[in-house]
């Protein structure tokens, strides 16, 4: 990239930048040697002619869109295979997705639930049977467990599945319109075979949901099997290529093999066997909400590069009369609106990568039969997933604002960005009743504490607080991650004191916990906050690197913390021992913060080491060319082909013409 002719801005940015961008690139590959491996991979994915659309897919029609993708999915899956073979390297699809298909796949739900179900709750039999198919692609699923009626609440999904011993076969049913399946992506027209979560009947009697593994089209002809109806959902606010579908069955048998049993089983006769913890059916989703809190870093970093970079280029006013107009990201409301961006990347990417870790343990834990971190776990992840899908939402929405009307420009990508990031504070569990999964957590949590019982490690600042909660405040890193603290644990407490005092007033538990449930999902969001916060500020201080890049991380690990301060200083004020003075020399720490950034604003996003073909934008490649490309974007109008539409002889001279009369 160092060769290409840049906009003298971007030269000028470059030449400031304080730390060794490719010592950053590097930290966050996670070793010199994976950046180059991924260099590779992209290098070998962009040069893939075939890939490359030649017309921008939004003038595409809906089916020639999903058509596009289906066939760039295929050559992808293809040219990944031969790569994996060649290099024996496992690439990143989801970074190289965003580039091959702007959009996402419509793959999407093959790789990341359908594979990961098979693992997940399939015993070795059944593993055997099904994840090598899926994995060479010979059969291609989806995760169909959302229906028209019931998508939060599982436990209400109506799909049946009624144990026919006779036969050994489940019968698939949906008797009515709510219970249809609405959502997987990929169902619409791609998939053969789909993990249906259903309603497991025996004899009559339910036994709850359970995984099957259905195959729903012919694999020569693609025609939906006789019992299966199937279709797709139509257009989106975003996900266009994702193919989401629909899908209802009659009568439909399947082997009873196809109930995935690693947890609980159906024996011949018709005995159900429990498994360890009925949850454990949920695992699917545990781990994709881990993935989510790392796809919001990614998100961030696409919309953050875009901003940043346009923010370099573009000049608008002035700050002095005398003075040329400056470039907007010299405007300090500009980097109020960026550089949080940049810094919740970094700050999801270090929460992602320590909730790996503890999922990757509980993992463990749970094949040796032990499943005491699940709940912890369980709470963490819908919290986590649930705050960092809603900034990250924010984040890309206010760099597409901040780009201003050149933001609006579907060229910008900005929008599409936004499409797929929003979508992330609904799917795989909708914000609300992910932070009320967690303050179910919290409250059991608060009770222990009050017994005085150890609490679990992500908890124990509640035994903490309820033993001193007059701690001196400190205007310092350590001193806010514990005012987090300090402003969860107070919310904890006052929303637990809210149930209690319903209780008194005679409601039943159900009713006092939905009266406070205002507070119990600020007692969640708070609780990941300083999640977040704590953290992040601990891996920061952790890493190793050099002393110029160290410093960068810390201003950027700061800048989160005292922006999360400031902007709930109300909670501060009310929950911890700040005063209106710390307040205001946090809004002077915030200032010098934001300068000290200003000056690696460019070279931080570049950083992120996301290539023009994974950007996909007008204004945020890098050589910063943002005008030459817009004209050149907007010259690809099907309506610039030629140079009068038909609808002015068909319409407007008439119009005109009648207009004279
Ligand atoms: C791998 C890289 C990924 C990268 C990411 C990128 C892309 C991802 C790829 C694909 C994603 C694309 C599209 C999304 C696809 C989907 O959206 S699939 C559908 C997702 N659906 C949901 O998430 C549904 C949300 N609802 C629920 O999960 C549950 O209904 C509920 C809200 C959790 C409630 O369940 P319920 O059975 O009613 O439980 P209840 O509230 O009664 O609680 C009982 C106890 O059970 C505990 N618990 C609940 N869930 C779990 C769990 N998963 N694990 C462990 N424990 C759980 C709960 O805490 C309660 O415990 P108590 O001790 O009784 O308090
Ligand atoms: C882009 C996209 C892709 C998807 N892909 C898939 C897929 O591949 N497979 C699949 O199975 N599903 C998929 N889904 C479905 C998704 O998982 C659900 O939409 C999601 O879980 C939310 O459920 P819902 O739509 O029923 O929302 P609802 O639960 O109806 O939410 C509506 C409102 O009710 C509130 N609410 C609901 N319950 C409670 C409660 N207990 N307490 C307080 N408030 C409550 C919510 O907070 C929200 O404000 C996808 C969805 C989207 C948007």
């Amino acid at each position: 990239m160092a060769n290409v002719k840049c906009n003298p801005d971007l030269v000028r940015e470059r030449a400031k930048c304080s730390f060794d961008v490719n010592e950053l690139i590097h930290l966050i590959d996670g070793g010199e040697n994976a950046t180059k491996e991924k260099r590779h991979f992209e290098e070998t994915i962009f040069s893939v002619k075939e890939l490359q659309d030649a017309v921008p897919e939004e003038y595409l029609s809906h089916k020639d869109r999903y058509e596009n993708a289906v066939r760039k999915a295929t050559i992808l899956r293809d040219v990944c295979r031969e790569y994996m073979k060649k290099y024996n390297y496992k690439p990143n699809r989801f970074r190289v997705g965003h580039g091959v298909f702007k959009d996402v796949s419509p793959f999407l739900l093959h790789d990341g639930m359908f594979v990961a179900t098979i693992i997940g709750q399939g015993t070795p039999e059944q593993q055997a049977e099904w994840l090598p198919k899926a994995e060479n692609m010979q059969i291609i699923g989806t995760y169909a467990q959302t229906e028209l009626g019931h998508g939060s609440f599982i436990r209400g999904l109506e799909t049946r599945a009624t144990y026919d011993p006779k036969t050994e076969e489940f019968i698939l049913n949906n008797a009515t319109l709510s219970s249809f399946k609405w959502w997987p992506g990929g169902l619409g027209s791609t998939v053969n075979h789909c993990i249906v979560v259903a309603q497991l009947f025996i004899n009559g009697k339910s036994y709850g949901i359970q995984p099957f593994i259905v195959q729903i089209r012919d694999l020569n002809t693609h025609k939906p099997l006789p019992g299966v109806k199937v279709g797709e959902i139509g257009p989106k606010m975003g996900f266009q290529t994702a193919n989401n579908g629909f899908l209802g069955f009659e009568n439909f048998r399947i082997p009873r093999m196809n109930m995935l049993m690693k947890n609980a089983q159906v024996l011949k006769d018709g005995t159900f066997v429990k498994g360890m913890n009925e949850k454990l059916t949920y695992g699917t989703m545990v781990m994709v909400r881990v993935g989510i809190v790392g796809d919001c870093s990614l998100n961030t970093s696409l919309a953050a590069t875009i901003a940043v970079r346009y923010s370099a280029v573009r000049h608008q006013s002035k700050i002095k009369a005398k003075e040329p107009e400056v470039q907007i990201l010299d405007y300090v409301t500009q980097q109020h609106k960026l550089f949080i961006a940049i810094a919740s990347s970094h700050v999801f990417r270090n929460v992602y990568s320590w909730l790996s870790k503890s999922y990757l343990n509980v993992m463990k834990d749970l094949a040796q039969g032990k499943q005491d971190h699940l709940p912890e776990l369980h709470a963490t992840a819908c919290c986590l997933k649930a705050v960092c899908s809603r900034d990250a939402g924010s984040v890309v929405e206010e760099c597409r604002l901040a780009c201003g009307g050149h933001g609006y420009m579907t060229s910008s990508n900005l929008p599409l960005v936004y499409g797929f990031t929003i979508a992330t504070v609904t799917y795989e569990g909708e914000q609300t009743v992910l932070l009320l999964q967690t303050a179910r957590y919290l409250v059991k949590a608060w009770l222990a504490a009050l017994q005085g019982k150890v609490l679990a490690p992500s908890v124990s600042y509640l035994s903490d607080w309820l033993k001193n909660d007059n701690v001196r405040w400190q205007n310092t890193p350590e001193g806010i991650v514990k005012g987090f603290q300090h402003v969860a644990a107070g919310k904890v407490k006052a929303a637990y004191d809210t149930i209690q005092k319903y209780i008194k007033l005679g409601k039943d538990y159900e009713d006092a916990w939905n009266l406070a449930s205002v507070q119990l999902m600020k007692a969640s969001e708070a609780h990941s906050r300083s999640i977040l916060c704590e953290v992040s500020w601990g891996e920061v201080i952790r890493t190793s690197a050099s002393p110029n890049l160290l410093q960068v991380l810390k201003q950027l690990a700061q800048l989160y913390l005292v922006y999360w301060t400031l902007e709930t200083s109300g909670d501060f004020l009310v929950y911890s021992n700040i005063s209106k003075d710390d307040i205001a020399i946090l809004r002077e720490k915030y200032e010098e913060l934001l300068a000290a950034i200003r000056p690696n604003a460019v070279g931080l996003v570049d950083a992120f080491d996301l290539r023009d073909e994974i950007l996909h934008s007008t204004l945020g490649s890098y050589d910063g060319r943002v005008y030459e490309r817009l004209m050149e974007e907007a010259l690809k109008s099907p309506l610039n082909q030629e140079s009068v539409n038909a609808s002015f002889h068909k319409y407007l001279k008439p119009l005109m013409e009648k207009a004279k009369l």
